[in-house]
């Protein structure tokens, strides 16, 4: 059943609404506003406690009145006389509310608050809140008598759609009349039809707004909340509770959506929704490899040589990426090299590259960055091109640098796979034409489309603040067109598009889709990956921003990525179906090995891949591309970098280390079992940067070592880090200030280190010093 809501109960008693309200709050139940709903315990409780006479005393000004007027009429109609009768309202007031005016719970409160304050104020606020009252008396007793008669109003509307049908048959002699008694039961059956539905509604809207979603007559709407007590004109924002009651009555079903639901789905509606308009857009590609085979020389070549004689006239700005042009056809390209940009721009959710071009030095070969980016380009499932660069290098070997691709599993054309791999040089600017034309190639096939013709969206490339300029970013458009002056909101930031430039350095009024540009107008500094949007108007940037910072805020504190021991309940609840590892390790062999044994691990339920296997220390980019690839990063033999420390406590991701293979292997598959119950949890106490060597009396290797973090205590557990590698593992030897044996240094200060059982520290390892606690058990 239907709850009861406060003015159907006070019709009950015959009392106003508003004095109801006080009432019920006497009672101690908490409504806001007469459109409260009631549980059945509330109406119970009440029902049995209230004494209509001796309760209302407090009242007793509005009663008197309405003897005097007429023992019918109800306090409301007395009291609104009484405001005729003692002050004459000015027209300003009177209008006050056609004006678009939030019908809500706290201005309902608050009104009720003044009138008990004063009695002039609240003769205002009556007045203002029931503009009718003064020359629309026969209206109030129309509407007191529909009070009286609600609970057959709703049958009746119905009934009497239903006979005013009947009459027109009844007289429908002619063609014309009966033409209009088909088409009025065509209405019918369409009402009828969106009276099954169930409407979304948000949080606040117009009656105009409301009557658009459920798509009834705004003037049935009007007269339902007039019947109800509530004057409202079209522009007049209601309340959810006011609207899903109003709809209740028309026989409208429907839900309400809470507003950050509503800009999600607003987000969510826009990224499904294709328009039937779109069209190609440029491609967007980003370059990858390794250190030194000649990313920033191939974009330089690229950008000098296909920037046209018409636009080479401004003066070409970074803004993190430009635009060139082939054929008559644009490509973009991130100007920022590197994978390590490229994750973090995903870790935020953002793919703005369709294309990556893999840099890889025909001298060289396949080295560990090649093989990262090779991995993060899968990752991200982004289409790889080869660009096989230095190629007038003397040692040039092409053919070679394929035979390795293919062991990372990228298999060129010439060697049957679907790869396209060109040799360039980047120096001489040998094919880089072909190049191009590859990227085109490879973007038709993509089949990449966007419309012009909507509100942009897009994502930011790089941001900053600037001198004079306040906060700038570098946006790239990925749909619709951008304009200047659009509302927009940018990750937790949002503004106006004050100024665009695009990377020509001209300012530009609109940029279309995969198109690069900086702007102004911002009020703060997005982060590069964060998304951004147009919005209708500032109003709803702001808000929508607001609400983002709000739900940072929250995340942060609750982000949870995957680790070892949540890994069983998620994968007990359905929510995994793959574990991704990142196996990093001292040498080739032991990533191999480790790889191999953690996949085997993979049963009916879950599979185990290792998206990413290398040797060397746990770097950011391996914690980035965790991060968004939610896995977890087991490292044998290996530390992490401070870097990938921050990035992982940032991130939340879980990094294992190991120095038996075998309780790697074991971790996982205990974890995957739900049986992981970590007794200890390694914690580093100090770590100290060996700055010299020299040797004491018995041959004996000191480290000449510099505290660098925390502090380094003598009885603590320490190992010899070089190079991200963990060299050796035990005790500390000897803890030394100048001549004196000490119990602990601290940071900041210079020491002498010798080994336990260990003779062979170098000048730069990193002495790491470590307890092991206990941990609970968890369940
Ligand atoms: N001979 C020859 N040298 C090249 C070519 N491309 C780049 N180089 C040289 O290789 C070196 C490294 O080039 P960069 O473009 O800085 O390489 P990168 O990959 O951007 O390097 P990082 O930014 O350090 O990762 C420079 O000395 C370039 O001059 C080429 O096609 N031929």
């Amino acid at each position: 059943m239907a709850k009861l809501r406060v003015y159907q109960l006070a019709s009950q008693y015959e009392i106003p609404s508003r004095e109801f309200v006080q009432i019920l709050n006497r009672y101690n139940i908490p409504v806001k506003n007469h459109m409260s709903a009631l549980t059945d315990q509330q109406v119970e409780e009440f029902k049995a406690s209230f004494d209509p006479t001796k309760d209302r005393r407090a009242e007793e000004q509005v009663p008197k009145k309405k003897k005097s007027n007429s023992s019918k009429s109800t306090s409301k109609k007395a009291s609104q006389k009484s405001q005729q009768e003692s002050k004459p309202t000015s027209k300003k007031k009177e209008k006050k509310p056609d004006k678009a005016e939030t019908v809500n719970k706290t201005q309902a409160a608050s009104e009720l608050k003044t009138q008990d304050k004063t009695e002039p104020k609240k003769k205002k606020n009556k007045k203002a809140s029931n503009p009718h009252a003064d020359n629309k008396s026969g209206d109030q007793s129309n509407r007191n008598t529909n009070n009286r008669n609600k609970k057959n109003r709703k049958k009746k509307s119905k009934k009497s759609n239903r006979e005013e049908t009947i009459k027109v048959k009844d007289h429908s002699k002619k063609g014309k009349v009966s033409h209009s008694v088909y088409k009025k039961k065509k209405d019918e059956k369409k009402s009828e039809q969106a009276k099954n539905k169930v409407y979304e509604i948000p949080e606040s809207l117009t009656v105009g707004e409301l009557a658009d979603i459920v798509g009834a007559n705004a003037t049935d709407i009007i007269k339902t909340l007039m019947m109800a007590g509530t004057m409202a004109t079209i522009n007049q924002t209601i309340d959810a509770d006011t609207a899903q009651l109003v709809c209740d009555e028309l026989g409208y079903e429907v839900k309400v959506i809470k507003d950050e639901d509503v800009f999600e789905k607003i987000i969510e509606e826009y990224d499904e929704k294709e328009t039937g308009n779109e069209v190609s857009r440029p491609p967007v590609v980003t370059v990858m490899g390794h250190v030194d085979h000649g990313k920033t020389s191939l974009l330089d070549r690229i950008r000098k040589s296909h920037v046209t004689a018409s636009e080479a006239g401004g003066i070409t700005q970074h803004i993190g990426a430009y635009t060139v042009k082939i054929k008559g056809k644009s490509i973009t390209f991130i100007d920022t090299p590197g994978h390590a940009a490229f994750t973090a721009m995903r870790s935020r959710g953002a793919q703005m590259t369709d294309i990556a071009v893999l840099v890889v030095a025909a001298d060289d070969g396949v080295m560990p960055q090649t093989i990262e980016a090779i991995d993060h380009a899968k990752a991200a499932n982004v289409p790889i091109i080869v660009a096989i660069n230095k190629i007038d290098k003397e040692g040039a070997n092409p053919e070679r640098v394929k035979q390795e691709l293919v062991d990372q599993g990228v298999v060129v054309e010439e060697w049957g796979g679907d790869v396209i791999a060109v040799p360039v040089s980047a120096k001489k600017g040998q094919n880089i034409d072909e190049l191009l034309e590859d990227i085109l190639l490879v973007a038709e096939m993509e089949e990449l489309k966007a419309d012009p013709d909507r509100p942009a969206r897009g994502c930011v490339i790089e941001a900053q603040l600037k001198k004079g300029k306040g906060s700038t970013a570098s946006m790239l458009v990925q749909q619709g067109t951008l304009h200047i002056g659009d509302a927009i909101v940018s990750g937790t930031t949002y503004g106006r598009v004050r100024t665009m430039v695009d990377d020509k350095g001209h300012r530009i009024k609109k940029a279309g889709p995969s198109k690069p540009v900086e702007i102004s107008g911002l009020s703060g500094t997005p982060e590069a990956g964060d998304d951004f949007i147009v919005m209708p108007s500032d109003k709803e940037a702001r808000q929508l921003a607001e609400r983002r910072q709000e739900q940072e805020k929250n995340e942060k504190q609750a982000k949870s990525s995957v680790s070892l021991e949540d890994l069983f309940s998620r994968i007990k609840e359905g929510e995994m179906k793959d574990i991704n590892l990142i196996v990093k390790a001292d040498v080739q062999g032991s990533v191999e090995a480790l790889s191999q044994s953690l996949v085997k691990l993979s049963n009916d339920e879950v599979r185990v891949n290792v998206i990413h296997g290398a040797v060397g220390a746990v770097n950011e980019s391996d914690v980035l591309l965790a991060s968004t690839s939610d896995a977890i990063i087991i490292g044998f033999n290996v530390r992490p970098d401070k870097n990938a420390l921050e990035a992982a406590d940032h991130e939340k991701v879980d990094i294992r280390l190991y120095r038996v293979i075998y309780d790697a292997i074991d971790d996982v598959k205990q974890a995957m079992e739900g049986m992981l119950t970590p007794d200890y949890v390694e914690k580093v106490t100090g770590e100290a940067e060996v700055r010299s060597t020299f040797r004491i009396p018995g041959g004996i290797i000191v480290a000449g070592a510099y505290v660098t973090d925390g502090k380094i205590s003598r009885t603590d557990e320490v190992r010899v880090v070089r190079d991200g590698i963990v060299v050796y593992e035990g005790k500390i030897g000897s803890l030394r200030r100048f001549k004196d044996d000490v119990k602990e240094v601290q940071q900041g200060y210079e020491c002498g280190i010798g080994i336990e059982k260990y003779n062979d520290i170098k000048e730069g390892d990193i002495i790491e010093t470590f307890v092991n606690e206990a941990v609970k058990r968890e369940l």
